[in-house]
């Protein structure tokens, strides 16, 4: 089976505008569909691209190249890996957040409702905190925030009440014993979109999936040269809308900032008007495709790069 299959992957890479000579970063290698087209298009330069998950790390091996460099680390770290290899500016960055089909379909890895496995939804399999420990030790209005906030689950309190009535009869291990637990508060006949929304919010928190995406995005400005491109690829609204604010308003909450005259302070310019979406050939061929939204944006001649996501008063 193949590890992968990219998605938007010519609409992405061409976003990037490669030029010659070019440094460039992939901060979601996976199966390396996009660092290989990355790397084709190169003249030169260096690529570097991220993955914290072991298997993208072995997947890595196969691509040979002087001119690529594989690191193993969360991309909230972007800044701080770079310059471990003396990088402190690049002219493109590439992400294609959430999860890639390889840890989707491999059933320990815990991510799909379709198999029994391990509550583990871990992506960086070193990491301490997996789903199980979510479902088995969060307090009950910590599990109603997370399935309110990040699968959008209209029942989240009675959902979290059945989960901790349910696991104080019996710890909760595996997806199947998760899926009886809260049978009472699945809906009928909506199942699949129900469960997808719940293992959404689980796979969010188990992984800080936001707050590590609003930190790749701050570093991105910091590191992009004036003129940069930053291509972002997301799949759920929860990923798009902060990707979406932080491109139009340099900030994740609230409104633009704008400075005596009037201007907008902002660190980023939008490219395309509206999101990218797969070609109606590409959601025939990769069902995978189907949510995917893809935001273009250009680094400012002129910004102040040491502005930070947050308005005031925000969260
Ligand atoms: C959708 S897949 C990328 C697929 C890739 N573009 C390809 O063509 O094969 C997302 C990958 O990003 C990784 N990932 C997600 N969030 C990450 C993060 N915060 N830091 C590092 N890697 C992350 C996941 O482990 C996964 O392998």
């Amino acid at each position: 089976m193949t590890y992968h299959q990219p998605v938007l992957l010519q609409e992405s890479v061409d976003a990037l505008a490669i030029k010659p000579g070019g440094i460039y970063v992939d901060v979601t290698f996976g199966g390396g569909g996009h660092s290989a087209h990355i790397l084709s298009k190169m003249q030169g330069g260096q690529l570097y691209s991220f993955d914290q998950d072991t298997d993208a790390e072995k997947q890595s091996e196969k691509l040979i190249s002087d001119q690529f460099t594989f690191v193993k680390a969360n991309f909230r770290y972007l800044k701080k890996y770079l310059r471990l290899y003396g990088v402190r500016q690049v002219d493109g960055i590439l992400a294609d957040l959430g999860v890639s089909s390889h840890q989707f379909n491999t059933a320990e890895r815990g991510f799909s409702t379709r198999f029994d496995g391990p509550l583990d939804m871990r992506m960086d399999n070193d990491s301490p905190l997996t789903a199980r420990e979510v479902v088995n030790t969060y307090e009950e209005e910590q599990l109603h925030k997370i399935f309110g906030l990040y699968g959008e689950v209209k029942n989240a309190r009675t959902l979290a009440r059945e989960i901790v009535s349910s696991r104080n009869v019996q710890a909760i291990e595996t997806i199947a014993d998760f899926k009886q637990a809260i049978m009472g508060c699945t809906p009928k006949g909506k199942e699949n979109k129900y469960l997808a929304q719940v293992f959404q919010a689980l796979r969010i928190e188990v992984n800080d999936e936001l707050k590590a995406l609003e930190e790749m995005l701050e570093q991105a400005v910091e590191v992009l040269k004036p003129g940069g491109r930053l291509s972002v690829i997301s799949y759920h609204s929860l990923e798009d809308r902060l990707v979406k604010n932080y491109i139009s308003k340099g900030k994740f909450f609230g409104e633009v900032e704008k400075d005596f005259f009037g201007n907008e302070i902002k660190p980023l310019d939008s490219v395309t008007r509206k999101p990218i979406v797969p070609s109606a050939q590409e959601l025939q061929e990769n069902n995978r495709s189907r949510s995917a939204k893809l935001r273009v944006a250009e680094k400012r001649e002129t910004q102040d790069s040491s502005n930070k996501g947050r308005g005031k008063g925000d969260r």
